[in-house]
């Protein structure tokens, strides 16, 4: 299964998201982003979790740095938000169908003319959403079970919280059919649109009205009462999106191959389940360079656990001795190569499940052998 990427903006929303999730490790990328990844408690559904900070800006270009580092099967956002409609109250969860940017425009001399920008939500993220609601299969014990409206979310670069200001009245005039309002959604969409149209959902706890009582319910502590909410909705959700990831790829591809070929034929690519005494070899190119190729098998062998192939431990020994082949090559021992080559051995009976990862290492091993 692939994973889900979660994101969230305040520190109530992390934690709102974590305290779903199991078995939770730290995944630093090299930029210094901080990833949190974890299985869901009541699920299958392997989370990548991470905190953007507030605005459209840093939740996109993290957004686009956990798709790169995970290829998730989707990202969620999930926070808070202001209601725009009156019969969405306080502590219910807003799922968008669509996201505006609100503030595009162009400024003329007869006034401020809107220049929306929208992106929607994919139909199966949102087929599926909507049918977690209609059977009421996400609510767990939430009791009482909170409203799920399905609608566009507006977003902007401006926490909202008046009725009477310039913002409120643009918002009312020109998308008066937001539900609700916030500031990340369009920076995610984005990132999502640019990435093949990776499914993205926006998952919003109503926790004020938008209306110049923020302070008060915010006080009333709306916020994490929404946003537990939003969250138990997101991971019903996360956990449907990821097992639709796989189903998605595996039905694409027949699931079982009977072989035909016989003697000394040679079967180039074989997907699925192989049948008959076929011997396959992967091609595995020749790395020329050992930093780089023990970087990339890093990322690979990350992979690999992330999609179930390895399992917690096996990944966690491999890791470890990754590590122990890194510090082998940097350092300046007389026996480095023994050392490193020795490293790269065990770490090959630890994959050795994985062909593609074994077949990896032997070139890796072939590489470090040659070292002078
Ligand atoms: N509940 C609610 N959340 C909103 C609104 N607008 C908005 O952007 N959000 C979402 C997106 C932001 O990530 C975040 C902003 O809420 P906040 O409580 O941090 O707002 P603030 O900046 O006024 O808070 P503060 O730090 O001044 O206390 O919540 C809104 O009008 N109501």
């Amino acid at each position: 299964m692939s994973p889900v990427v979660i994101l969230t903006a305040l520190d109530l929303e992390y934690q709102a998201v974590r305290e779903k999730l199991a078995g939770l490790r730290l995944h630093r990328h090299s930029q210094g982003t901080l990833f949190e990844v974890g299985r869901l408690v009541d699920g299958r559904c392997q989370v990548v979790l991470a905190h953007v900070g507030k605005g459209n800006l840093s939740a996109a270009v993290l957004a686009e740095r956990a798709i790169a580092e995970f290829r998730p099967a989707a990202l969620l956002f999930v926070g808070v938000a202001g209601a725009l409609h009156a019969h969405i109250a306080l502590g219910d969860v807003v799922v968008a169908t669509h996201v505006y940017a609100f503030h595009g425009g162009t400024s003329q001399d007869d006034g401020f003319k809107s220049r929306p920008r929208v992106w929607e939500t994919s139909h199966v993220a949102d087929q599926i959403a909507q049918h977690l609601h209609r059977t009421g299969a996400w609510a767990g014990d939430l009791d009482p079970r909170p409203q799920v409206h399905f609608g566009p979310i507006a977003a902007g670069e401006v926490v909202l919280n008046s009725r009477l200001s310039e913002h409120a009245h643009w918002i009312r005039e020109h998308y008066n059919d937001a539900r609700a309002i916030e500031m990340e959604g369009a920076g995610v969409a984005q990132a999502g649109h640019l990435n093949r149209a990776l499914p993205v959902v926006v998952i919003r706890g109503i926790s004020d009205r938008a209306d110049g009582t923020k302070e008060a319910t915010d006080r009333e502590q709306w916020q994490p009462r929404a946003v537990a909410s939003a969250a138990t909705f997101a991971a019903a959700l996360a956990e449907e999106l990821s097992a639709e990831g796989s189903t998605t790829r595996s039905s694409a591809m027949p699931e079982t191959n009977r072989n035909i070929a016989k003697g000394n034929a040679h079967v180039g690519v074989q997907a699925g389940i192989v049948h008959g005494g076929v011997r396959i070899t992967p091609e595995t190119s020749r790395p020329e360079d050992l930093p780089e190729a023990l970087v990339g098998f890093r990322s690979r062998l990350w992979q690999a656990w992330a999609d179930g192939h390895l399992d917690e431990a096996t990944y966690k020994a491999a890791e470890a001795e990754l590590s122990a082949a890194d510090q082998a090559l940097e350092g300046e021992m007389p026996d480095r190569r023994n050392a490193l080559t020795l490293a790269l051995k065990k770490l090959r009976g630890l994959v050795g499940d994985v062909a593609a990862l074994a077949a990896e290492l032997t070139a890796i091993i072939a590489l470090a052998q040659s070292l002078s």
